[in-house]
């Protein structure tokens, strides 16, 4: 029955989070990804004017998956493609001992550019892994059934170092009750309904909740645009800028704190996390850390969200579910 725990170390402004992965012979600093399925790395097959300062797999130490490709576009429009390999994977001392790697071969600007992400591990369900012509599984289900619960947990926080444990749920790690709700895996994400919304302009509570994604993938918290505008219309000097594509306020500001409802219960994300980062370094504008959801389709509880909360993605039982602390 394994067990097992890793670092997710914060990367500039909390725009993503990087965990320690060994991969056949190679450490690499992967992006732990509860929006998407694809264990996808860097890899020596790489053009060297995209893979440049990247950590690289090499795949002599496994074993290619004939004729299996894969090719992933996210929700931003980054994207990347390749073939695949089997080999080991070992993530805090929980080992796959044969895991489908997804070694790109091309990459779009915005992942050549991230150089201190060597590529992407997928935690959301295999049902939406992109290699043809056969998906495969994801790390947490290709080591679940060797677990010794069937379970996930993150524990990201704002500016400081936080965790993944697989197999277990650290009881050092919240407070309170853990509140759980049920995950509608239909569209492969670990999908819940947030019940309603309050705080900032939205003094009175929002009242209708909505479909919601668990996304440590996602950097901000993007919500239903009606919930957002009432939001900043208590924050002074805020506004939606058209050219910045969503809400940027003072950076000299302290929003008031956020309040999510789910499952009956209230978890408060603090203001300052809402003034999420200067538009480039040195402005004094900074940009917010709630947008609209609008074209989505459902918001997204990203990292700004997550790193107020202790989240277990729980499939040990009948059917998955989703459990949220205070930390
Ligand atoms: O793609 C998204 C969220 C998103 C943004 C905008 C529209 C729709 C959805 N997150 N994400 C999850 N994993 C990712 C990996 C790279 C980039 C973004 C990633």
């Amino acid at each position: 029955c394994q067990t097992g725990e890793v670092a997710a170390d914060p990367q500039l402004y909390d725009q993503s989070y990087l965990s320690p992965v060994t991969i056949g012979n190679s450490e690499l600093m992967l992006d732990f990804d509860t929006g998407s399925a694809d264990l996808w790395c860097f890899s020596t097959e790489s053009p060297a004017v995209q893979s440049a300062g990247h950590g690289l797999y090499n795949p002599s130490t496994g074993t290619e998956l004939d004729g299996a490709f894969w090719d992933i576009t996210y929700g931003d429009q980054s994207a990347a493609s390749g073939n695949v390999f089997a080999d080991k994977v070992v993530v805090g001392g929980v080992t796959a001992t044969k895991q489908a790697i997804e070694a790109a071969t091309s990459v779009s600007y915005e992942f050549t550019e991230d150089v201190a992400s060597d590529g992407l591990l997928g935690l959301a369900f295999s049902s939406i892994n992109t290699i043809l012509p056969q998906p495969q599984t994801t790390f947490f289900d290709t080591v679940r059934n060797t677990l010794a619960k069937a379970v996930f947990t993150v524990d990201l926080k704002k500016g400081a170092a936080g965790s993944y444990t697989f197999g277990y749920i650290d009881s050092s790690k919240y407070s309170g009750a853990i509140t759980y709700v049920p995950v509608n895996t239909a569209n492969g994400f670990w999908q819940f309904t947030a019940d309603g919304y309050s705080g900032g302009g939205n003094n009175a509570s929002t009242g209708r909740g909505g479909v919601a994604i668990a996304d440590t993938g996602t950097s901000l918290l993007y919500l239903p645009a009606s919930v957002a505008k009432g939001y900043y219309s208590g924050v002074q000097g805020a506004s939606f800028d058209f050219r910045q594509g969503g809400y940027t306020l003072p950076c000299s500001a302290t929003p008031p704190d956020f309040n999510v409802a789910i499952g009956g219960k209230t978890f408060t994300v603090p203001g300052s996390y809402i003034n999420y980062a200067p538009l480039r370094a040195g402005s004094s504008t900074c940009f917010g850390g709630i947008q609209a959801d609008s074209g989505i389709g459902f918001s997204i509880f990203g990292d700004v969200f997550l790193k107020a909360v202790y989240a277990i993605f729980d499939d040990s039982g009948s059917s998955p579910k989703l459990g949220f602390a205070a930390q």
